[in-house]
């Protein structure tokens, strides 16, 4: 259990119990990356319908990677019991101990239990977030890569499976043998159709192993579509002793968030789902022009935001979104570079939306991390900015803040701050971001040498409406630094 026995100061504000029995609950949805998104959305929103008696239906975490044994020590530990903190840019924050998540499972300890957990009738969704790079996809094409060497000796291998394909199609495979009904398999990450893309993907694993069931899932197995929203930053020591010091909880992983959420979610659900709709999710037919608003508005202006606020010399995402010539930068690359690929969003005002957003990023109390968003830019590049630099061109327009926003990467991923401090790159690929950096310096310096990961970048190096404003913005950025250089562009 989660200790609540601190000694609590006078001015504590009181916290929110659950206020209904855990042990009646069943445990029907089944997620893969219990990580902090996951703890301040879905399960809060599940948490919304069991505090009004609206469903019985609860959360099994699982944990797919070695590093998910932290949470399951902690999760173990406070009988996956967690306090969430939420946090409005003024006033009082709002404190929830989230009871909705009842068990967790590790599937390296005991990857058939993972399996059996899902196989069984009871469960109805499996849910993940997992990251944008969790689903082994392309960067250029968006298609499974069935090369990735994990996963064809996985397929070619009897022994039990360990990546999250493997673990759900073997599972899937279990349901189909017993008669039993898929389940149906709901991504919550950020990534545009990630209904779609986990359709193409699961099924593109399965046809590894066996075309026939790879068939049967096409044909069977539902994946909606779903937009997500919350900011949520990683979790500090800082967070875990005010959350003791001013609730009285003691708490071995919390999750602190924005106060704002948003889920719009395709109905999808042949074996049915919460009526989440009565916890506030938009249960709508197209999720499409939300995932589009989202993901190049918000996302995108995250990476807008993220390293050129690093390289100005910012740590917390508030201090960067404060900076008046940042903050209009990013407001300009919305405006007149994302807003024009969006469809229209029903019922959404895009300028409030742009406004909010600002105004979000700016929120003094979420303390999110400039690293965060810095983390992984070569799994968030291609889903958030390159799209909009895609159909940008293709529209005859022009991407001279998106191309800032690579440049302003490439530049970081030289990984030496202004100061020459070293900054360290977070990514799956960072010895080859950091490899293609290198040579746009020195006395024979290949200027476009970053765009030349083909991987990454596809064709875009031939495109000059690109280059030349990506390669103004990267000499600027040598010669006069991120702050010179933002001012520059909002001139
Ligand atoms: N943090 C946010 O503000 C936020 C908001 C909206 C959506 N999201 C989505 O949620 C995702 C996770 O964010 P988070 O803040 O919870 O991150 P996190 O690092 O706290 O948790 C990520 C979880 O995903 C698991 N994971 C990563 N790669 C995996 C793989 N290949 N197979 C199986 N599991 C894998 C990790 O083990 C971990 O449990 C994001 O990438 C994004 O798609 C996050
Ligand atoms: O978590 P990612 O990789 O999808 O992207 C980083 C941030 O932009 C993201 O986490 C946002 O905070 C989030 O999408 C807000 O809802």
């Amino acid at each position: 259990m989660i200790d609540l026995t601190a000694p609590l100061p006078e001015s504590a504000e009181p916290i929110a119990l659950p206020t209904y029995d855990r042990t009646k609950l069943k445990p029907a949805i089944v997620h893969f990356g219990v990580g902090g998104f996951h703890r301040a959305h879905q399960a809060m929103y599940l948490d919304r319908l069991l505090r009004d008696g609206k469903t019985d239906w609860a959360i099994c975490g699982v944990g797919a990677l070695p590093h998910d044994a932290k949470m399951r020590d902690v999760m173990k530990a406070q009988d996956c019991l967690y306090t969430l903190v939420e946090r409005p840019p003024h006033g009082t924050e709002n404190v929830i101990v989230i009871g909705s998540i009842i068990d967790y499972l590790f599937a390296p300890d005991d990857p058939d239990a993972v399996i059996e957990k899902m196989a069984d009738e009871q469960t109805k969704i499996v849910s993940l977030t997992i990251t944008e790079g969790g689903y082994n996809i392309d960067a250029v094409t968006g298609e499974f890569d069935a090369e990735n060497p994990d996963l064809v000796a996985e397929t070619s291998s009897d022994d039990p499976p360990k990546s999250v394909y493997g673990l759900v199609v073997e599972a899937l495979r279990r349901r189909r043998e017993r008669g039993i009904e898929p389940f149906t398999v709901m991504s919550c990450d950020n990534i545009q159709g990630n209904g779609h893309v986990a359709q193409g993907t699961f099924t593109a694993y399965a046809k590894m192993r066996d075309p026939e069931l790879a068939q049967w899932i096409t044909d069977n197995v539902a994946f909606p579509n779903s937009m997500v929203d919350r900011i949520t930053p990683a979790t500090t020591g800082d967070d875990i002793a005010a959350i003791e010091k001013d609730h009285g909880v003691k708490d071995g992983w919390p999750v602190v968030c924005e106060d704002f959420d948003q889920w719009v979610l395709q109905d999808l659900f042949p074996l049915g789902r919460p009526p989440y709709e009565e916890a506030g999710v938009q249960v709508v037919d197209d999720v499409l022009p939300y995932e589009l608003m989202k993901l190049r508005l918000l996302n995108a202006g995250h990476q807008a935001l993220g390293y050129f606020g690093y390289l100005s010399g910012y740590r917390l995402v508030h201090e960067a979104a404060q900076d008046e010539k940042l903050a209009r930068y990013v407001r300009a690359y919305m405006d007149n570079e994302g807003t024009p690929t969006l469809q229209p969003v029903p019922g959404v005002d895009l300028d409030e939306y742009k406004d909010s957003l600002l105004e979000r990023f700016a929120n003094p109390h979420v303390r999110d991390q400039v690293q965060r968003l810095c983390l992984e830019a070569s799994d968030r590049i291609p889903k958030f900015v390159l799209p909009v630099v895609r159909d940008q061109l293709a529209a005859g327009r022009e991407v001279r803040l998106a191309a800032a926003i690579v440049a302003s990467l490439a530049r970081y991923c030289e990984a030496i701050d202004e100061d020459g401090q070293p900054i360290e790159i977070n990514d799956r690929i960072a010895d080859t971001l950091k490899e293609y950096a290198a040579k746009q310096v020195g006395s024979d310096a290949d200027e476009l040498a970053f765009l030349t990961n083909h991987q990454l970048f596809g064709k875009l190096i031939e495109d000059q409406r690109f280059t030349e404003p990506y390669l103004e913005v990267l000499r600027s950025l040598h010669r006069d630094g991120a702050k010179a250089t933002i001012a520059r562009l909002v001139g």
